[in-house]
């Protein structure tokens, strides 16, 4: 479903990422660490076609970035749900206009959009919090949030960029614990994170950027305690 075959990812003409190859099958949850300036969020760009290879392919639901129109690089979004380290909700907006918002664009359906928006928010237990408005919520809470934004596209695959990375041990936990219910759902899950000790927490298929590489990683002994590793 996605794969990176022989991809070279520049920045302003500098090489970020070299010879990538990677593939996850539909339903996966991959964890892409690296340190800061590693070039996580570049990879994730290239995923969502921010970002075109000087070299290789990515294919992503069908789309393969060297034959990508602009054109049609909205479309192949709608298919995806993406998060980030600082929850990027409207803030003067609902907890239901926050996710409405983004069905509303696609025409669909009054009754279908109430719908589809209260189960993405029950998937992240947030049901109640509906005419909340993001700030009166908890950090955690607003990235619960912008999970189910992300879920009421009903996606192939949640791209999630640092999720955990405003929040304490705790709450990085409890996120986690809902990206990993989501997959156990079918969904890919892609999660780029530069806090190891996540990916030890709860294993599962990592890659590592190293030094504008990438490399599988296994981690096989999990830690007792889980200790995030800062920036
Ligand atoms: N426009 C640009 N031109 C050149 N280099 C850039 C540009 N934007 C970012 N970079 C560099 O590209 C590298 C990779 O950045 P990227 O954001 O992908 O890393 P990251 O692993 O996601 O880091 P972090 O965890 O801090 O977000 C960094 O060294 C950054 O300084």
């Amino acid at each position: 479903m996605i794969s990176f075959i022989d991809v070279d990812l520049e920045l302003g003409k500098k090489l970020i990422l070299k010879d990538v190859n990677l593939a996850i099958e539909p339903g996966q949850l991959v964890y892409i660490v690296g340190k800061s300036g590693s070039g996580k969020t570049t990879l994730l760009k290239a995923l969502y076609m921010e970002i075109k290879p000087t070299r290789g392919e990515v294919t992503i639901g069908g789309y393969k970035s060297s034959s990508m129109k602009k054109r049609h690089i909205p479309h192949l979004r709608r298919k995806l749900g993406i998060v980030f380290q600082d929850f990027r909700l409207l803030e003067d907006r609902t907890v239901f206009e926050n996710l409405s918002f983004v069905l509303k664009v696609t025409n669909t359906k009054n009754r279908l959009i109430e719908e589809r928006v209260m189960i993405a928010l029950k998937e992240v237990g947030l049901e109640h919090a509906a005419k909340e408005m993001p700030l009166n919520l908890s950090g955690g809470e607003q990235q619960r949030v912008a999970i189910a934004r992300a879920l009421v596209r009903e996606p192939i695959a949640i791209l999630a960029d640092e999720p955990t990375g405003n929040l304490d041990p705790d709450t990085s936990l409890e996120i986690l614990e809902y990206l990993k219910k989501i997959n156990q759902k079918g969904i890919a899950v892609i999660i780029a994170t530069h806090d190891y000790e996540l990916a030890r927490h709860h294993p599962s298929k990592t890659w590592r950027i190293n030094d504008q590489s990438l490399q599988e990683a296994t981690f096989t002994n999990a830690p007792k305690g889980y200790r995030p590793i800062s920036s």
